[in-house]
């Protein structure tokens, strides 16, 4: 029996509510048969997509009927928690109740602690909402304000800052729960990003990488294997390119040499195999498995996606 931690991507989630519903359905059964073999697991998601729209929808509401309040950043991250840990809750509830197994499954509004001073506030990193054609990115920028940066050849995004996460508010409420042996849905999108003063917490607007978030409470928890799932199977060098090469197994060594040599796009696979890295370092025995969604019951099995090891 092990202790997994599994963070989902907010990409690989689909493009809308109705597309994510039908999504977790079947991420709910290679995480439910871990559950049946006896492995606690602990689930984590991103938010990038969902925020950006949830936040995108309500600015534009609010500039067209002005009976509608505008809504603060960290409040779309908590409505994205919201929405994204109820889909997994009511997936994983199901499955686990088709197999008898008698076990609550619950999402954890997380708050998680940030340096006010952190340099990535200078410097917006993390890709949210949708993606644009390079003349809508224009646009944007002059109409907007935002930040816009081109994403893993997909199109052009929004970014906006992504701090480190420090501390996880709520990490002795949600080890009592996998302690009590029923399953935990937290630090959703990275977790709502918040500073402390005195004895208030204040959220600010920013988007933690979830992967940083899920490898800092894969080890607060103890946790054995770390299981990023995104979009792509394995991790490649030279990637979208004619000489990409999928990596099966590679060293702590190795990775740190592949980002050195830019093989990792920042805000997208680069802070997924960051977190790999640390998580692998941090305690001898720990390993890191990224591959996708559709191929989660291979990868946690062993079968496939790209291993991260000592
Ligand atoms: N070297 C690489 N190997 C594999 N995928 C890469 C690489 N560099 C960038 N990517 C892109 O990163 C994406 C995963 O990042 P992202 O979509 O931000 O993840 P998330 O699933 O957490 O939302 C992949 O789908 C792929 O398009
Ligand atoms: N918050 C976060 O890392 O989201 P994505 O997984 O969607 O990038």
């Amino acid at each position: 029996m092990s202790k997994v931690m599994i963070a989902l991507g907010g990409n690989a989630l689909g493009n809308s509510p109705k597309e994510q519903l039908e999504l977790v359905k079947e991420t709910a059964k290679p995480i439910v048969d871990l559950i049946e073999a006896g492995h606690i697991v602990v689930l984590a998601h991103g938010n990038g997509p969902q925020v950006g729209m949830i936040n995108s929808a309500l600015e534009t509401a609010a500039s067209v009927d002005n009976r509608i309040p505008e809504m603060p950043f960290p409040e779309c991250g908590a409505m994205s928690q919201g929405y994204i840990g109820y889909h997994l809750q009511n997936a994983i509830a199901f499955e686990l109740k088709n197999r008898n197994i008698n076990k609550s499954v619950v999402s954890v509004v997380t708050q998680v602690i940030v340096d006010e001073n952190d340099e990535a506030f200078k410097k917006p990193s993390k890709p949210i909402g949708g993606f644009f054609s390079k003349e809508e990115a224009d646009e944007l920028v002059i109409k907007k304000g935002y930040t816009m940066v081109e994403d893993s050849g997909r199109g052009y995004r929004r970014v906006v800052p992504s701090p480190k996460p420090v501390d996880i508010v709520e990490k002795d409420v949600i080890n009592d729960i996998v302690n009590s042996g029923h399953i935990v849905i937290a630090v959703g999108g990275g977790g709502i990003p918040t500073v402390r003063k005195g004895n208030a917490l204040i959220g600010i607007p920013a988007v933690i990488d979830k992967d940083l978030a899920s490898q800092k409470l894969a080890e607060l928890l103890d946790c054995d294997t770390l299981f990023i799932l995104t979009a792509v199977e394995k991790i490649a060098i030279n990637f979208g390119k004619p000489n990409q090469v999928n990596l099966d197994r590679i060293t702590v060594g190795e990775a740190l040499k592949y980002i050195d040599e830019g093989h990792f796009a920042p805000g997208s696979m680069l802070p997924k195999v960051e977190a790999a890295i640390d998580f692998v370092q941090s305690k001898e025995g720990r390993t890191a498995v990224i591959s996708s969604l559709e191929n989660a019951k291979k990868a946690i099995s062993g079968e496939t996606g790209t291993t991260i090891y000592r």
